[in-house]
């Protein structure tokens, strides 16, 4: 990294800092400019009594000695409770600047496009971010105090004790400066490191989540895979093990090389003393507990170099992730309001490509979706739904062609106003240990322009249940909607994989907006309940634009248009009666549906004869 870019990195941090600066911040400052004249004060003190030791002794008067010893110790109290003060504070603003920086960072991992979000790389520069980011905020503006601090403190030393021999001055510096040398070789070496271990860091952290997983505990015990799982987690933690272990190593042989280095300039810097200068008691006095000061400072000014140049390593990956592409990005020009769909959403010709596939997700799709139209994705596993609808809802940008709602680009809308519109039932839908009520209606409040009164926000609440067929079972519930759910929390219940979908259901319906993406909605709903979902589903979407992605196909002789995909395209598209009077992959989808129910059917049915 270049000085020019560092220095550019840490105006920037600072900027990024500025609107928490407090009164406990200015605080520290005022307090560490106490911190330069303490320890000099001491050393004065320190001179003056050896001055006048000889004298009161040999008089007798120990008046002026006692004053200046009451002073001294009156200094040590005050430096005691500055240091104390200091660290509290130091605590505070740590916490405080920590909370900044981390609001700061989820804030942007909210925005940043989705594609980038399915990146290995974009995960590693965000756990790498993660491990250092505390440093980022109060540490820097410490250390940058400190550093200017000790500056001072030392050279207000350095004119006390100007007719200190140069000889010794100049073994400090050495000191000072083989010390800063050997840190910075090592940072870079440490950021290497870090960086290295992100990956399998991250992999070793779901592993060892895998044991407590309660998705997936059930699994590992009955394939017995347990040993499977800790041998991965082992190759992973001895692998980063190593690394760290030859990290330590190189610091313990660095820091033991400058210890050495500095006891012998030391030995050196002793010799100097007996044999090139002469002292009275007082500055006697004043140069040993001003050389030991002084290595004290020429410490501190290492360390806050040292955590200079760590924190220096640790900018860029900061500035990496806030980098990254936001979906309504500076760039783009995507500021057009999304008001309502009056027409249609019209694809031209959208192809998709994965970032580490080889072939095309979508391709060349061509497809309307008039408003309040009923339409039904179907095809087989892996045909491109679920990408299809992801282009559509803006999720992912990078597609080729162009996506109209109402004749205006996707791209020019921003995308917030547009999912104000949208509501959606994702195969993977958020399952958050909050009550079951807030489950469901989690904040669309937000995107209301008046807020509801309770009692409207009610009336909507059990409609959404109803209409997903939640009521029942939530009935059963001791505290009904107000249970807490997720039973790894206090108090937290769990539900089955359909009452889940039911209220991810009841979310989508809550919302109520114009336009309505549901994948896969009854994937895990029983037949019963289907059938009184579907009832409930159409009653809802009436006067909606409604895309339900599905491999029941009971649904699509209800709907207004089927799309059959199949290897990322379109291949049919019709009304049930059109498709399966044309006879083809729809109809033979469905037929085998059908038959596969009937077939079944007459398999039980003699079965049960047999018995
Ligand atoms: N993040 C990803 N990276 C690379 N390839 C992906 C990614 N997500 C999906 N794919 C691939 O894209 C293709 C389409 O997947 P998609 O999820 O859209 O299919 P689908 O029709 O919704 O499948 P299903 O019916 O099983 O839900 C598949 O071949 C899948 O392997």
């Amino acid at each position: 990294m270049e000085n020019k870019t560092k220095i550019m990195y840490w105006i920037t941090m600072i900027r990024i800092l500025k609107p928490k600066f407090s009164i406990k911040l200015y605080l520290f400052v005022i307090l560490q400019c106490i911190l330069i004249f303490v320890p000099n004060l001491q050393l004065i003190l320190t001179q003056k009594i050896g001055d006048i030791l000889p004298q009161s002794i040999a008089g007798g008067d120990y008046e002026d000695m006692i004053i200046l010893l009451a002073i001294q110790a009156g200094a040590m109290l005050g430096l005691q409770l500055l240091h104390a003060t200091i660290k509290v504070i130091d605590i505070q603003l740590k916490s405080q600047y920590k909370c900044y920086l981390e609001e700061k960072l989820h804030t942007k991992l909210s925005k940043v496009k989705i594609p980038l979000l399915e990146r290995a790389e974009t995960h590693n520069q965000i756990s790498t971010l993660y491990r250092v980011i505390q440093e980022l905020g109060f540490p820097l503006l410490k250390n940058l105090i400190n550093f200017i601090q000790t500056i001072l403190t030392l050279l207000v030393m350095l004119y006390i004790m100007r007719n200190i021999h140069w000889g010794v001055i100049a073994i400090i510096v050495v000191v000072s400066f083989v010390n800063v040398l050997a840190v910075q070789k090592y940072i870079k070496k440490q950021m290497d490191i870090y960086r290295e271990i992100s990956e399998p860091e991250r992999k070793a952290k779901y592993f060892s989540g895998l044991f407590v997983d309660k998705e997936i505990v059930n699994e590992i015990r009955m394939f017995r895979i347990a040993k499977l799982i800790l041998s991965k987690w082992k190759l992973l933690l001895i692998d980063i093990e190593n690394k760290q272990m030859n990290l330590a190593k190189r610091q313990e042989y660095l820091y033991a090389g400058i210890q050495i280095i500095t006891h012998i300039l030391q030995f050196f810097m002793f010799l100097i003393l007996i044999f090139f200068t002469h002292f009275t008691i007082g500055t006697y006095m004043l140069v040993s507990q001003g050389i030991l000061q002084l290595q004290t400072t020429a410490r501190d000014l290492v360390d806050s170099i040292k955590n200079i140049q760590e924190i220096t390593g640790y900018l860029p990956s900061y500035f990496c992730v806030m980098q990254l592409e936001e979906e309504d990005g500076e760039q783009s020009d995507s500021n057009q309001h999304f008001h309502n769909l009056n027409k249609e959403i019209r694809l031209v010709d959208v192809s998709y490509k994965y970032e580490n596939a080889n072939t095309y997700a979508l391709h060349k799709v061509n497809l309307s979706i008039k408003s309040q139209e009923k339409v039904a994705i179907v095809g087989h596993n892996g045909s491109g739904k679920t990408t299809l609808v992801k282009c559509i809802l803006g999720l992912y940008d990078n597609y080729i062609g162009e996506i109209y709602y109402d004749d205006i680009s996707l791209r020019r809308y921003s995308r917030d106003s547009i999912r104000q519109h949208i509501s959606v039932l994702l195969q993977e839908f958020g399952k958050y240990p909050m009550t079951l009520e807030e489950n469901i209606a989690l904040d669309f409040r937000n995107d209301a322009l008046d807020i509801p009164k309770d009692d409207v926000v009610d009336k909507k609440l059990f409609d959404a249940l109803h209409v997903s067929d939640s009521d029942d079972f939530i009935r059963k519930l001791q505290t009904g909607i107000k249970t807490s759910l997720n039973p790894i929390y206090e108090n937290g219940v769990d539900l089955s994989g359909g009452q889940w979908q039911k209220i991810g259901l009841a979310r989508a319906y809550y919302k109520n907006a114009d336009i309505v993406f549901l994948d896969e909605p009854t994937s895990a709903i029983d037949p019963l309940s289907e059938h009184r979902l579907f009832t409930g589903m159409l009653q809802h979407l009436s006067d909606k634009t409604a895309v339900i992605l599905t491999h029941r196909l009971g649904i699509c002789r209800w709907v207004d248009k089927i799309i059959v995909m199949e290897n990322g395209s379109v291949i049919e598209m019709g009304t049930h009666q059109q498709l399966m009077q044309q006879g083809g992959r729809y109809c033979e989808m469905y037929q085998k549906q059908t038959t596969w129910y009937g077939e079944t059917e007459n398999i039980l049915k003699k079965e049960l004869v047999k018995q």
